[in-house]
């Protein structure tokens, strides 16, 4: 890519992330309570509170473009007087944001998640009135500040390099319509697609910008949007079949490589990250020599030990690859795309059925009297070192999903 498309592409990027919000400090204060009349015992009123409620079809945008001083003060509680022994209320105040947004102090702890419309967290109690108990004193609303932080909710996110297809494929499963472009980049913010099934049920599949190595250094767009990825139920990997590389000074990556890459990334973000179940999507199977890369990639995730070696130690990641299933597709033909289609859909009704059992597990226990179990220890190393698939192939990709699938140990 030559000098001039690089500073385009970074207008771009300033540009267009420069719009799109996904975190927003807010300052808080709950109305003060009214003063109390010592002489009739009268109660002041108390103050509002500031409540933050979802509602969908809202955007961070719309607030911070709404309310640029970013402050919300509840309603005082009047005082008590001879007329009106018993104060009025102050007002509470309603901050109206999007569905998915986690409510913390400046500090990071969370004081509650919105994650349907119409819930709401408190976020500013009011005073008290004063009252006899109080020696007719009223107390001050609670001041804060406040963060909202927008993480998607999805059932699925894609992770890869850029340029692996991530978009494309996301416009091949679903109606949405993202960038596409045969540059490094192109994605500067997660959307959401849906894949629509015949029997109704539908899959959000977020798409994210592209993750690089270094991206924990703060490289290519860094790990900021990874965040999304943390309330998705599954991980979808995209890799370029022909490997990746940013630019003529950066070193060439394969598949393989930029499978251990994003999963060592990941790793330096957040491990748990890794315990979510993962597919493997294998992308641009129709270009030449696809197949013997294919054979090469499958090859390498059967023996990771043997392959070690390739990268620098340092960017290995701890502990091995591990996935559902591995499908090989062409977001640009479609082929294979049906086969991943059905493998998503799946390994979700997969999960969902295995968390039900266990709930169900837990509940009997509690009706029994028994102490509930203590949640399970995350699955040991080598369970995510196993890789799911049979003799995958590229002209037969529905085998990966089959179910005469088989568990390679490796
Ligand atoms: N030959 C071939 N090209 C593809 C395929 N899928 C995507 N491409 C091309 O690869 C380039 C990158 O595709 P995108 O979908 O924008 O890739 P991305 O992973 O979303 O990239 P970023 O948004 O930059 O992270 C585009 O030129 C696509 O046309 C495929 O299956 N085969
Ligand atoms: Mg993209």
């Amino acid at each position: 890519m030559g000098r001039y498309n690089m500073v385009w592409t970074s207008r771009i990027c300033f540009r267009k992330y420069g719009n799109f919000v996904d975190n927003l400090r807010l300052y808080v204060r709950g109305g003060s309570g009214g003063m109390g009349l010592p002489r009739l015992g009268g109660q002041g009123g108390k103050g509002g509170s500031i409540w933050v409620t979802a509602k969908d079809g809202l955007t961070l945008k719309k607030i911070k473009d709404k309310y640029p001083h970013r402050r919300f003060v509840a309603g005082t509680g009047a005082n008590s007087s001879v007329r009106t022994l018993k104060g009025e209320n102050g007002e509470d105040v309603e901050i109206l944001a999007p569905v998915g947004i986690v409510v913390t102090t400046d500090e990071g702890a969370v004081i509650g998640e919105l994650n349907a419309e119409g819930e709401k967290v408190l976020v500013a109690k009011g005073g008290i009135g004063g009252a006899h108990y109080s020696g007719f004193l009223p107390s001050k609303g609670k001041a804060r500040q406040i963060r909202l932080d927008l993480k998607l909710i999805a059932d699925v996110g894609l992770v890869g390099f850029p340029n692996a297809g991530k978009s494309s494929l996301l416009s091949t499963l679903s109606h949405a319509k993202p960038q596409i472009a045969n540059y490094p980049f192109t994605t500067l913010r997660p959307e959401i697609g849906k894949i629509m099934y015949d029997d109704y049920r539908q899959v959000s599949v977020a798409d994210l910008p592209g993750l690089i190595e270094g991206a924990h250094m703060n490289k290519g767009m860094g790990h900021k949007f990874l965040k999304h990825v943390e309330r998705t139920k599954q991980l979808m990997f995209v890799v370029d079949i022909c490997g990746f590389q940013l630019s003529s000074k950066t070193p060439f990556r394969s598949a393989f490589e930029t499978v251990q890459l994003l999963t060592k990334e990941l790793e330096l973000y957040k491990e748990e990250l890794l315990s979510k179940p993962a597919l493997l999507v294998v992308n641009k199977m129709d270009l030449p020599e696809a197949e013997m890369l294919l054979q090469e990639l499958l090859d390498q995730l059967q023996n990771q030990d043997d392959y070690k070696s390739l990268l620098p130690e340092d960017l290995v990641p701890k502990s091995g690859l591990g996935f559902r299933h591995v499908v090989p597709i062409s977001a640009a033909t479609g082929l294979g795309v049906e086969e991943l289609k059905a493998c998503i859909r799946g390994s979700l009704d997969e999960q969902a059925a295995a968390q039900t059992e266990e709930e169900r597990t837990r509940r009997v226990q509690e009706l029994r009297g028994a102490r509930p179990p203590d949640r399970p220890p995350p699955p040991p190393e080598a369970a995510r070192v196993n890789l799911l698939f049979s003799d995958a192939n590229a002209r037969h990709p529905a085998h990966n999903c089959g179910s005469n699938a088989k568990l390679a140990h490796m």
